[in-house]
C-alpha cells in the first residue's frame, strides 16, 4: 500500500515536472496564469519538495561545484541502481567511471529516508555565426518528502557534497594544461587553457639527484600539502614557490613531473610569451584550479622581465633584434607580450594569488644570474634548488632505472670519471638506454658511457671556458658585469 502510494506520487510528480519544463514553450500570457495558480495548486496537494542543481549558473563561465560533487557522489551509487549509464575514463587509463545517463532516475536512502535523484537536460537550438548550435542545459533534481526538509538541508546535502568531493579527487584524471590558444567549436568561444591527460611517469624514486636533497624536497612538499590550517593561521595564501636552476638536461622538467605525481596535482604549463598583457595573465591564473603546479619554464628566456636588457645592458643586441624583425617584414614588437615584471609579481603573490587554494609555483632557468632579484626573493620563490651535473650517486639511480644493475666492474671507472668530468644526467641516460635486446647490453651501455665520459670536457676546462666567456661579456659591456649577484644556496 505504502509502496503503491509512493509510486503514484512519483508518477504524478514526474508528470508535473514535465509540465513545469514544458511551460517555457507556452505563450507568455498563459505562462503567467500557469505560474500563479498551477504552482499554488501543486504545492497544496503535492507532498514532495524538489531542488534543482544546474550544471552552470550565470554566464556559463564555470561548472557549478555542487553539480560536479553530486555527479561524483551519484557515480558511486549509480552502477547498482540506474539502468542507463554513461562511462568515462577516470584517473589512470584502466579505470572506468560510470554515471547516470541523461533523463535517468535513481533512489538513495539516508537515515531511513528515501530520496529520488533525476538527471535531466534541456536542449536549446541557437543560431550563432550562421550555424545552428545545440546548447544542452543539464541539471540534477532531488525530490524528497517535505517532512524531511530539515534533515535533507542540514545533513543529507552537506553529506552528498562532502562525499562527492572526496570521490571526485579520487577519480579525477590529472591534466596537463597549456595556455596556447585553442577554440571550443561547440561553445564557440576561445579557451584560456587547453588540456591533455597528464601521464608523465617520473617519480622521485627515478630521479637521479642527491638523496638528501631528494628527501628534503619530498618532505617539504608533503608538509606543504598538509598545512592548510597552518597557512590560514599565519595569514599567508596556501602556496609555495620553487626555483629550479641548472644546466640543460639536469632534470628540472622531470622534477616538476615527479612533484605533480607525488602530490597528485594538475600541471598548468604557462607559456609567458603567449600571454598578451598583465590582465590576460591575471585571468589565466584566476582560471587555474587548486591542487595544481603552475610552471613557467626558462623564465629568463620567456620575456624581458628584468626590464633592464632594453634600456641598459647590451643595446647592440636589442638593436640587432629589432633590425632582424624589420627585415622579416613585421613592425617591430607588434605581437610581443606586454607582460611586465611587476604584473607577474602581482599575480604570483599579490591579492589575486590567494584565489583557488593549494598551489605550487615553479620557475625553471638555465641562467639564474639573469633573473631579477625581486622575482626570486625568498617568500616569493621559497626554495631555490640547483640541479647540477651527474654525480656518482645519480649515476647509480640511472643505472638501476635503465639497466636494472646495482653493481658492475665498470662502476669504479665511471665513478672516477664522474669526479673529474661534467656530464648532464640526460647525457648519461642517453648512453645507458639499451639499443638492442640481450644480456650483453649492460656491458655495451656502460662501455659506451665510459667512452662518452672520456670525450667530455673536464671540470677545470669548463670552468676556464666560463671565465673566458664572462670576461668577454664584461668587455662588451664597457667593463660592467650585466649580471645580478644572487644568493642561490639550496635551502630545502
Ligand atoms: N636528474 C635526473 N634524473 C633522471 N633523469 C634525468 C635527470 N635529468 C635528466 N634526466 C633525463 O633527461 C631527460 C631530459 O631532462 P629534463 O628535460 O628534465 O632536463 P631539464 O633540466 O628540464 O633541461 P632543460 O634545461 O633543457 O629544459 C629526461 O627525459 C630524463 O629522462
Ligand atoms: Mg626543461
Amino acid at each position: 500500500m505504502m509502496m503503491s502510494n509512493i509510486m503514484s506520487f512519483a508518477g504524478l510528480s514526474s508528470t508535473l515536472g514535465t509540465l513545469l519544463i514544458l511551460r517555457q514553450y507556452f505563450p507568455r500570457h498563459l505562462n503567467i496564469y500557469f505560474s500563479k495558480y498551477f504552482e499554488k495548486f501543486i504545492t497544496l496537494i503535492y507532498p514532495y519538495l524538489e531542488i534543482s542543481f544546474p550544471e552552470y549558473v550565470g554566464l556559463r563561465l564555470k561548472r557549478s561545484d555542487a553539480y560536479t560533487a553530486i555527479e561524483s557522489y551519484l557515480s558511486s551509487t549509480t552502477s547498482e541502481h540506474a539502468k542507463r549509464l554513461k562511462a568515462e575514463m577516470g584517473h589512470g587509463s584502466d579505470k572506468l567511471i560510470l554515471s547516470m545517463d541523461d533523463n535517468e532516475e535513481i533512489t538513495d536512502e539516508f537515515h531511513g529516508v528515501k530520496v529520488w535523484w533525476f538527471s535531466s537536460k534541456i536542449t536549446r537550438h541557437n543560431i550563432s555565426f550562421y550555424r545552428l548550435v545545440d546548447e544542452d542545459k543539464r541539471y540534477y533534481r532531488l525530490r524528497f518528502h517535505r517532512r524531511h526538509r530539515a534533515l535533507i538541508n542540514e545533513a543529507y546535502l552537506p553529506f552528498v557534497i562532502q562525499q562527492g568531493k572526496a570521490i571526485g579527487v579520487e577519480n579525477r584524471q590529472r591534466k596537463l594544461y597549456t595556455n596556447s590558444s585553442s577554440f571550443d567549436y561547440n561553445e564557440l568561444k576561445k579557451l584560456d587553457w587547453s588540456h591533455v591527460p597528464f601521464e608523465h611517469p617520473a617519480t622521485f624514486e627515478t630521479l637521479a639527484i642527491d638523496s638528501q636533497m631528494k628527501s628534503e624536497i619530498v618532505q617539504d612538499l608533503v608538509k606543504f600539502s598538509k598545512s592548510k590550517e597552518y597557512y590560514a593561521k599565519i595569514g599567508k595564501p596556501w602556496k609555495r614557490g620553487y626555483l629550479l636552476y641548472g644546466p640543460p638536461g639536469t632534470g628540472k622538467s622531470t622534477m616538476i613531473a615527479a612533484m605533480a605525481n607525488l602530490l597528485d596535482y594538475d600541471v598548468f604549463d604557462l607559456e609567458l610569451t603567449g600571454v598578451k598583457d598583465n590582465s590576460m595573465l591575471r585571468k589565466l591564473l584566476l582560471n587555474t584550479t587548486g591542487k595544481s603546479i603552475i610552471v613557467i619554464e626558462d623564465i629568463d628566456c620567456s620575456l624581458d622581465l628584468s626590464g633592464k636588457r632594453k634600456t641598459g645592458g647590451n643595446q647592440n643586441e636589442n638593436k640587432e633584434e629589432e633590425e632582424k624583425k624589420a627585415a622579416m617584414g613585421g613592425p617591430p614588437g607588434k605581437d610581443e607580450s606586454k607582460v611586465t615584471l611587476s604584473g607577474l609579481l602581482n599575480c604570483i603573490d599579490g591579492l589575486w594569488s590567494a584565489c583557488g587554494g593549494e598551489k605550487v609555483i615553479v620557475f625553471t632557468t638555465n641562467h639564474i644570474e639573469k633573473l631579477d632579484p625581486a622575482l626570486i626573493r625568498r617568500g616569493r620563490m621559497d626554495k631555490h634548488i640547483e640541479l647540477g651535473y651527474c654525480e656518482y650517486e645519480g649515476f647509480k639511480v640511472l643505472a638501476k632505472n635503465y639497466l636494472g644493475v646495482e653493481s658492475h666492474p665498470l662502476f669504479e671507472v665511471i665513478h672516477e670519471l664522474l669526479e673529474e668530468k661534467n656530464i648532464s644526467p640526460a647525457d648519461v641516460a642517453e648512453s645507458l638506454m639499451p639499443k638492442e635486446e640481450g644480456k650483453d647490453q649492460v656491458d655495451v651501455c656502460l662501455e659506451k658511457l665510459v667512452n662518452v665520459l672520456k670525450g667530455c670536457k673536464s671540470k677545470s676546462e669548463k670552468e676556464e671556458e666560463e671565465k673566458v666567456k664572462k670576461s668577454k661579456k664584461k668587455l662588451e659591456n664597457g667593463g660592467k658585469v650585466p649580471m645580478v649577484k644572487i644568493d642561490c644556496s639550496v635551502v630545502v
